[in-house]
């Protein structure tokens, strides 16, 4: 018996390593794996459906399935999670000081339907007051104009967005003063750079999103891994046999890093940041499946149908395959 010969399409990341280095076996499948970025792999992913299975935006997927037209049908593997409290980026010299501060500002962002930026909306509007509706946003490349959406989205009458001018870059325009902050899931060039006027708005980033973790208990999920709707259909028995891959290569990650001898990302502090993450969040800070995630799956889902992103609130079961949601035991 041969196994399926399908794409895979995934960031480089050390949770999906031993997937693309054949340390862990996919049951049934011989993966042709390619390591993208985010924006590339979801521009080809939801315009052309280019691959079998692929990462996900969680509000762009989520999207499809509100609009009822899924081509792919997502897995509980949440191949990326962040705290955006780092992604909120300021002019330090406009007089922003506060959240309350972004309301009646200028803030850019690549697009409205990002999972960062529904995330960074949603904890503005709960945690300060800030509605999506008190900021203009100006949408627009980030270093390169002209940026298309990768999903067209209607957005509720009361929000107002802009267009960045023809010709301007959102990085360009937040280093010379012309819009007021930036939203997103990737650093602009220009805080990257050290510019003297652009910080981030909470700037004990890491303070603020402990502060959020213990109230909430929610590490915000940005992406999923998705399949082919169609090979599902064909094929049941691969959300749980992808499940089973990507949950045994993350552990094999985790036992890595947690592999102190000679540490294992090039990064100092290694050491101190898995004991901090250990004490706030437990043994298990990035678990995969439903159950555990079902609080933090259910808050985006409120924030995407208020924000208008999707046009019905998506139930959480919704977004999963079935096979994914139980498992045998012995
Ligand atoms: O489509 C994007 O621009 C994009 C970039 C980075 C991300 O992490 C992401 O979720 C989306």
């Amino acid at each position: 018996m041969t196994n399926l010969k399908l794409s895979l399409a995934m960031g480089n990341y050390d949770r999906t390593r031993a997937i693309v280095d054949g340390r862990v076996q996919i049951d049934g499948v011989d993966p042709i794996p390619m390591l993208l970025s985010p924006e590339e792999m979801f521009f080809r992913a939801f315009r052309h459906q280019a691959f079998d299975i692929s990462e996900l935006s969680l509000s762009s997927y989520s999207i499809s399935v509100a609009r009822g037209e899924p081509h792919y049908v997502a897995i509980p593997v949440f191949l990326s999670r962040a705290f955006r409290h780092t992604s909120v980026y300021i002019r330090t010299d406009k007089g922003i000081e506060k959240p309350e501060d972004l309301k009646g500002k200028r803030i850019g962002i690549a697009e409205y339907q990002l999972s960062a930026n529904v995330w960074v909306r949603g904890i503005l509007e709960d945690e300060y007051g800030v509605k999506p509706s008190d900021i203009t946003w100006v949408r627009g490349g980030m270093d390169t104009a002209g940026r298309p959406e990768k999903i067209k989205v209607q957005l509720p009458d009361d929000i107002t967005m802009e267009e960045a001018p023809v010709g301007s870059t959102l990085n360009q325009m937040l280093a010379d003063g012309e819009i007021d902050g930036f939203v997103g899931p990737r650093w602009p060039r220009c805080y990257a750079e050290g510019h003297p006027h652009v910080g981030r708005l909470f700037a004990d980033s890491i303070s603020a999103a402990e502060d959020y973790y213990r109230r909430t208990r929610i590490f915000p999920i940005m992406h999923v891994l998705g399949v082919r709707r169609s090979l599902v259909e064909e094929y049941p028995f691969l959300p749980a046999a992808l499940l089973k891959a990507f949950t045994a290569s993350k552990r094999l990650a985790e036992e890595a890093l947690f592999d102190t001898s000679a540490t294992k990302v090039t990064m100092p502090f290694v050491e101190d940041n898995l004991k901090r993450v250990q004490t706030l969040m437990g043994n298990d800070p990035w678990s995969y499946g439903v159950a555990d995630n079902v609080a933090t799956l259910d808050k985006f889902l409120d924030y995407h149908a208020s924000q208008g992103l999707s046009p019905r609130r998506v139930k959480v079961e919704e977004l999963f395959h079935p096979s994914t949601l139980e498992a045998y035991s012995l």
